[in-house]
């Protein structure tokens, strides 16, 4: 039988160690929503980084966190590969493209976006398919290919001078858009819907796309000089893309660090990683974060960052066998001109 000693010492040493947060949970339509407060205890930093715990705890996948006021929200899906859409399901409305069945790419907000993929991981149906929900939208889309691999075909059935292989057409292509959104940011303030802050959107202006495979491929092309300038074009857009409407979609097998440095990574807010990545490939698009990576046999699976610094399972949208996105995009891309021409007849 213990003494009346040790029984109190036992309830002494309890009641020091026990500490009990105040943690909320809901589950719903697949979601559990974990919210925990902030009480300025000692353990708060440890609650703000349960992400990973979470995950592996509930066997589920985090796809935000966020701080509130008092409480550090934990939003965690069963099965991430449920919430895949198919193509057809591919929207663009309001600055944002819808791309899972909660995931979107809020372009106007979390603008750039950089793809990351080795052979085979669904690199080139994702551009497809985002290249197609654009056109159709209404959006100007610029196609640079400098591999001249799948992307090239497209000038078949887009307009002239809207799919560049060549160096010079594609370095061209980057210094016309830079000085079209230097003149569009002028015109903009001539506009009578312009108020301070006003972005392209809020004066009727369409977004332009520059969607640039095998990037780095291209860089590696170029002599010192005109890699610089290259650079500095890319530095521009991504600087004041975002208010002028103009998106740079930048894709890669591997991103390679110097030419993203200057903190122009960190200007590209929407990235991906599909496929089988090393780590330090998932170091390089993601930094220096706490998460396990693991690879899958899955076309298009992969893992983004959606503009929130949280790093989520990520599925592209399934297209199915035998589609033609040669002959969508041809129709996407009429489809668009005649919206724009209804929309501003002056503009197309
Ligand atoms: N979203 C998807 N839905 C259905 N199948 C897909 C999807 N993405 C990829 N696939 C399948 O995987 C194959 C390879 O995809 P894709 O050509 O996009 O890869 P990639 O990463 O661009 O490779 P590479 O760099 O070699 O061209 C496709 O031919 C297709 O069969």
């Amino acid at each position: 039988m213990e003494s009346i000693w040790s029984l109190t010492e036992k309830k002494v040493t309890k009641e020091k160690i026990t500490y009990f947060p105040r943690a909320y949970y809901r589950v719903k339509k697949g979601y559990i929503v974990v919210r925990i407060a902030l009480d300025m205890s000692r353990f708060q930093d440890r609650f703000l980084h349960l992400g990973e715990d979470l995950e592996n705890g509930l066997y589920c996948n985090l796809i935000e966190r966020e701080v509130e006021e008092n409480f550090v929200k934990y939003t965690l899906l069963y099965d991430m590969q449920k919430s895949r859409i198919p193509i057809k399901q591919v929207t663009v409305e309001d600055g944002s493209m819808r791309l899972m069945d909660h995931v979107y790419w809020e372009f106007d907000k979390m603008p750039h976006m950089l793809i990351a993929g080795g052979t085979g991981g669904g690199k080139t149906y994702f551009i497809l398919t985002m290249i197609e929900a654009l056109l159709k939208s209404g959006a100007d889309v610029r196609i640079l290919d400098p591999k001249r691999a799948d992307l090239a075909d497209l000038e078949t059935v887009m307009p002239e001078k809207t799919v560049l292989s060549k160096r010079n057409g594609i370095m061209m292509t980057l210094r016309k858009s830079v000085e079209e959104m230097l003149q569009r940011s002028e015109d903009m303030k001539q506009m009578p819907a312009y108020q301070t802050g006003s972005n392209y959107a809020d004066v009727g202006l369409s977004p332009v796309f520059i969607v640039f495979d095998e990037f780095v491929a291209f860089m590696e092309m170029l002599d010192p000089k005109e890699k610089m300038q290259a650079l500095e074009y890319m530095k521009q857009l991504v600087m004041l893309g975002r208010q002028m409407g103009y998106f740079l979609i930048l894709a890669a097998q591997r991103p390679d660090a110097k030419y993203l440095a200057d903190g122009i990574r960190d200007q590209f807010s929407f990235r991906v990683a599909l496929g089988k990545m090393s780590e330090s490939g998932y170091g390089m698009m993601f930094g220096d974060v706490d998460k396990t990576f693991s690879y899958k046999r899955i076309k298009g699976r992969g893992y983004a960052d959606t503009g929130t610094s949280v790093i989520i399972e990520f599925y592209t949208p399934f297209v199915p066998r035998g589609y033609d996105f040669l002959n969508k995009i041809g129709r996407a891309s009429e489809e668009g001109s005649e919206r724009r021409r209804r929309q501003s007849p002056t503009a197309v």
